[in-house]
Formats: C-alpha cells, sequence, structure tokens
C-alpha cells in the first residue's frame, strides 16, 4: 500500500528515530515560504512535496488555524499562552509540526535539531503577509546565518482567485491575494479542474499583471514538478541564470484590476554611488517621497535589481521586500560592455515616468561625488 503521509484522514504517521547527521560548518538551510489565499491548496501542496521523491530531509512547519485539521489537533497544544510544539519525525526523513504563531519561533526551536533536515517548508495562513515573514529573515540575524530564504510559492485557487483579487479592501488596504501574487517567486494556479480555459486565462493575465517577474505554472491538486519549487535561489545569485539576463525579460505591465498592483522595470545606463543609491531607495521605500501623477505614494512590495556601482567591479544585486533591501554583490563582474541598471518594482501607485527620471538623477550625481 502506498503510504501517504499527514493525510487528514489518517492517524499520526508512524514516528521512528532519524539520525542526526551533521552539517558542513556555516551550511546553511533553504527556506521556502508557502503561501496563497485560504483554501487555495496550500497544505495539499505541502503533502504532495512530502510524499514525493526528493531525497531530502524536510522539515514542514504548517501555520494553521483553521477548526478541524486532525493533524493540528494532534500536534500543536497552546498551554497556558505559550506555544508548545512537537515535532512528528515522519518515516521517509522529513519532520513535521504545527504552529499557530508566524513559524518564526518555530523555526527557531527547529533549529536546534540541526543535522536533522536540510530543506524547510513554511506554510503561513491564509490571510498572511509573507513579506513580514520573508523580511524576517533578513533581520534575525541569528536565524539569518543557519538559514536562508530560497523562495516564496503563492498557491492560487483557479476558481476563487479573482474574486479573492477583486475584493475591495477598507481604506485603500492592499488586498491580501494581490500581495501574496507580488511576492511571489512561483505562483501556482491551483483547481484548475474546476474553471474553463477562458477563466485560466483571464486569472494568468491577471497574476502577470500584477507581478512581471513571476513563474505561473498551473496544478491540479497542487502536483507540481518539485525541481520548480524547492532550490530556486531567488534571493541570492546561485541559481546559475544570469539575473541581469533574467529582468532583460521583464515587461513593465498594464493595470489589469482598478487600482491594482503592477510592475514597472527599466535600465539606465551609467553607475552611481552606493551613497546616492541609498538615498534613492530610502526615498522611495522608507519615505514614500516618490508619487505618482495622481499625487499618491508609491508602495513598493517587492523590488529586484542589477546595479552598477562607481569602481566597483562586481555586479551588485538589489534586493527589496516592503521596507527592508538587501545590496548584495554578485560573483559576475561587469565586463567589456557598458554598464546597465535594470531595476523591477512591483507594487502600488508605481509610475514608470517618475521612478526612472529620479533613478536618472540619481546615476548622474556619481559625476558629483566622486
Ligand atoms: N477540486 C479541487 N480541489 C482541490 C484541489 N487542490 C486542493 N483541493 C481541495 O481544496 C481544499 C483546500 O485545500 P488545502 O490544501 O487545505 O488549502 P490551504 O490553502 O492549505 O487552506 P488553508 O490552510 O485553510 O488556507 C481541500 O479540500 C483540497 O482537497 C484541486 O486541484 N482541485
Ligand atoms: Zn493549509
Amino acid at each position: 500500500m502506498d503510504e501517504v503521509l499527514m493525510d487528514e484522514e489518517d492517524d499520526c504517521p508512524e514516528l521512528v528515530p532519524i539520525a542526526a547527521k551533521p552539517l558542513p560548518a556555516g551550511t546553511q538551510i533553504p527556506v521556502t515560504i508557502i503561501t496563497g489565499y485560504l483554501g487555495a491548496g496550500k497544505t495539499t501542496l505541502l503533502n504532495y512535496i512530502l510524499t514525493e521523491q526528493h531525497n531530502k530531509r524536510i522539515a514542514v512547519i504548517l501555520n494553521e488555524f483553521g477548526e478541524g485539521s486532525a493533524l493540528e489537533k494532534s500536534l500543536a497544544v497552546s498551554q497556558a499562552g505559550e506555544l508548545y510544539e512537537e515535532w512528528l519525525e515522519l518515516r521517509n526523513g522529513c519532520l513535521c509540526c504545527s504552529v499557530k504563531d508566524n513559524g518564526l519561533i518555530a523555526i527557531e526551536n527547529l533549529m536546534q535539531k540541526k543535522g536533522k533536515f536540510d530543506y524547510i517548508l513554511l506554510e503561513t495562513t491564509g490571510l498572511a503577509d509573507p513579506g513580514a515573514v520573508a523580511s524576517m529573515f533578513w533581520v534575525d540575524s541569528e536565524l539569518g546565518s543557519d538559514i536562508y530564504l530560497d523562495g516564496i510559492v503563492t498557491v492560487i485557487d483557479a476558481k476563487f482567485g479573482m474574486q479573492h483579487l477583486m475584493e475591495e479592501k477598507p481604506k485603500g488596504l492592499i488586498n491580501e491575494a494581490a500581495r501574496q501574487i507580488a511576492l511571489a517567486d512561483l505562483a501556482i494556479i491551483n483547481k484548475t479542474d474546476l474553471v474553463s480555459c477562458e477563466e485560466l486565462i483571464h486569472l494568468t493575465d491577471a497574476v502577470r499583471s500584477i507581478n512581471g517577474l513571476v513563474k505561473v505554472l498551473e496544478t491540479q491538486k497542487s502536483r507540481v514538478d518539485l525541481s520548480e519549487v524547492l532550490d530556486l535561489h531567488s534571493f541570492d545569485h546561485k541559481d546559475g541564470v544570469n539575473l541581469s539576463e533574467k529582468l532583460q525579460l521583464v515587461k513593465t505591465t498594464r493595470p489589469h484590476l482598478d487600482k491594482s498592483i503592477l510592475t514597472v522595470t527599466f535600465e539606465v545606463a551609467g553607475s552611481l554611488s552606493e551613497d546616492v543609491l541609498n538615498v534613492f531607495i530610502q526615498d522611495l521605500l522608507w519615505e514614500k517621497a516618490f508619487k505618482d501623477k495622481a499625487g499618491l505614494p508609491m508602495d513598493v512590495i517587492r523590488l529586484k535589481g542589477i546595479v552598477s556601482i562607481a569602481g566597483q567591479p562586481q555586479q551588485v544585486m538589489l534586493q527589496g521586500v516592503h521596507e527592508l533591501y538587501e545590496l548584495n554583490e554578485m560573483p559576475q563582474m561587469w565586463g567589456e560592455e557598458p554598464r546597465v541598471n535594470r531595476l523591477v518594482f512591483i507594487g502600488r501607485n508605481l509610475d514608470k515616468e517618475v521612478l526612472l527620471e529620479q533613478f536618472i538623477t540619481a546615476v548622474l550625481k556619481v559625476g558629483e561625488c566622486t
């Protein structure tokens, strides 16, 4: 009989001891955040990954609030307000636990079991802002040295996804479903059995209009090739593809839904000083100093780019999630060809002309300060 792990109808998987094997010093464990609206198919995806052959020892953190999950009832108990979680060790070498917070405490506790797993999957709750979880890995230096964020996977309900995206939010708040798509490195449109081709195309267009960087896959029962989900290296440069080339393929999108999130991208030749670049990014992300033509402040949710710092032989990668950003030197050197800055912004009220003008101004300043 095929073993089905973590089936909600089943009893707990059988527990077996797992031998810890020491990881080489400095090994960082990848974390993939699995997000998506309520009921889209996140847990189905986790179950699928766990039961597929992957030759990895995966630790899964389920972040469940819903009633009725047998798994949750058997695993997570909140005692006197204190989080208590128990790690189930599954027969294929995977670990699993269910928690009621944003999962970070669970990861910290999990790290005490270092050597027992080599991949972490974290399911957020349906209404979560995956950006908040993602950025924790950058701020929490203790976590940051043990693990790295590999990617954000957003599962979308083919049947109700469009409806979720259209929901009006009070006082200009961001629609959660749209935010989850804006932050995704991979978007999985699941439950395609429930919709027509036309509905699917419509939803795919809406997803792409929000996030011009995202890879989109269609699934039933979240069955997806694992190589598409794991080891994406979305926040570093180890994915083997030249990020600069990848960014060239991104197009500025048109708003598909009213007042929606969209993608803006551009290229500007030249170099700029790191200080001036920091001012540009901080004005944009922190000060909200840039406004669109209607006077609304630009709100960047995801930022990615390759920039050229004057005097620096290496290409520099820019990564941003909400207010947090990072600049990292890449192994790639600038060659003979002219240096080009390539940036991709995903967010609300973005105006390409304004952003471009501000960036060009920043590039022009390099002459003044060197
Ligand atoms: N028809 C259909 N149903 C699906 C598919 N994938 C998942 N489901 C069902 O959709 C329901 C929700 O799936 P889950 O995986 O629990 O979704 P989730 O995103 O984890 O849900 P929450 O954690 O409650 O937000 C379950 O009853 C699944 O069996 C699919 O491709 N087609
Ligand atoms: Zn779930």
